[in-house]
């Protein structure tokens, strides 16, 4: 993926393997922003491929993405601030619904079925996370832990077999951390296959089953992750990485 001059990912070659929680690490610039935004179809790649579950996706648009069960979360958190956090939920079930705004117009009552079927469901979601008992908070009004687990409940709201959290334990102090850690494995054990971006060695390095290194754009190391924090090429990129920053 080249932006003009600039190329942010370089051969790439990754493979996510179903049921695994997949963590992309790298310092920052390293191109995992970008590999999410090829995947999700923000971008359409300069050249390569991008395959899920056999299906050629690159250069889809996003929604068709979001078709065939990818769904991720933003580095930062993009909620409608002033909805309630179920209002949230139900949006993104929205688009899934059959009837939509015509059948809210006149008062169809396979709409108000629907509306209560999505009401349900989001609610399932929020308690699956962890905050039902918020449920009509203002999303704005909840605690910064709390709003990043609302982002991942709106991205479930679409049923995905793949899901790409990016940074989901930044801005967490410890205690929600070790909860995220908790749920990122019910995600997966509910069947679904996490790809996840995060600085938190910590948190990676407990959760993952493979992890991935860029570096300056390149694929530096794949592995376990003991694997991966034992090879020196890693070692060296983050320790240049402090070099750099100091
Ligand atoms: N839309 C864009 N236009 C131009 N350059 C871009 C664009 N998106 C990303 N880049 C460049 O691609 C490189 C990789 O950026 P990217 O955001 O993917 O890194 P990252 O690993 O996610 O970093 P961080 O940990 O800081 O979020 C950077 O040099 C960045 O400036």
């Amino acid at each position: 993926m080249a932006f003009g001059g600039v190329v942010a990912m370089n051969e790439v070659d990754l493979t996510v393997r179903e049921g695994e929680i997949y963590a992309l690490i790298g310092p920052n610039g390293a191109g995992k922003t970008t590999t999410f935004n090829v995947v999700t179809g923000v971008y359409r790649p300069t050249t390569g491929e991008v395959r899920f579950a056999g299906q050629r996706i690159d250069g889809m648009k996003r929604f068709r993405v979001t078709k065939t069960g990818i769904a991720r979360t933003f580095q930062n958190i993009r909620l409608f601030h002033n909805m309630s956090a179920l209002e949230n939920v139900m949006v993104g079930l929205d688009a899934h619904h059959r009837t939509g705004a015509l059948g809210a117009v006149f008062g169809m009552p396979w709409h108000y079925r629907e509306e209560r079927r999505g009401r349900e469901r989001a609610l399932e979601l929020l308690d699956f996370v962890g905050i039902s008992g918020r449920a009509d908070e203002t999303a704005k009004n909840l605690p910064y832990g709390d709003q990043r687990r609302l982002e991942i409940a709106r991205a479930l709201g679409t049923d995905p077999r793949l899901l790409l959290l990016d940074e989901p334990a930044a801005g967490m102090n410890p205690a929600e951390k070790q909860s995220l850690q908790e749920l990122i494995r019910r995600i997966r054990d509910d069947g679904r296959t996490v790809l996840l971006i995060e600085h938190d060695m910590g948190l990676v390095m407990h959760i993952s089953d493979r992890v991935a290194v860029l570096d300056f754009g390149q694929l530096i190391a794949e592995g376990t992750p003991r694997e991966v924090q034992n090879n020196p090429k890693v070692i060296e990129a983050y320790l240049g990485a402090e070099a750099d920053a100091s």
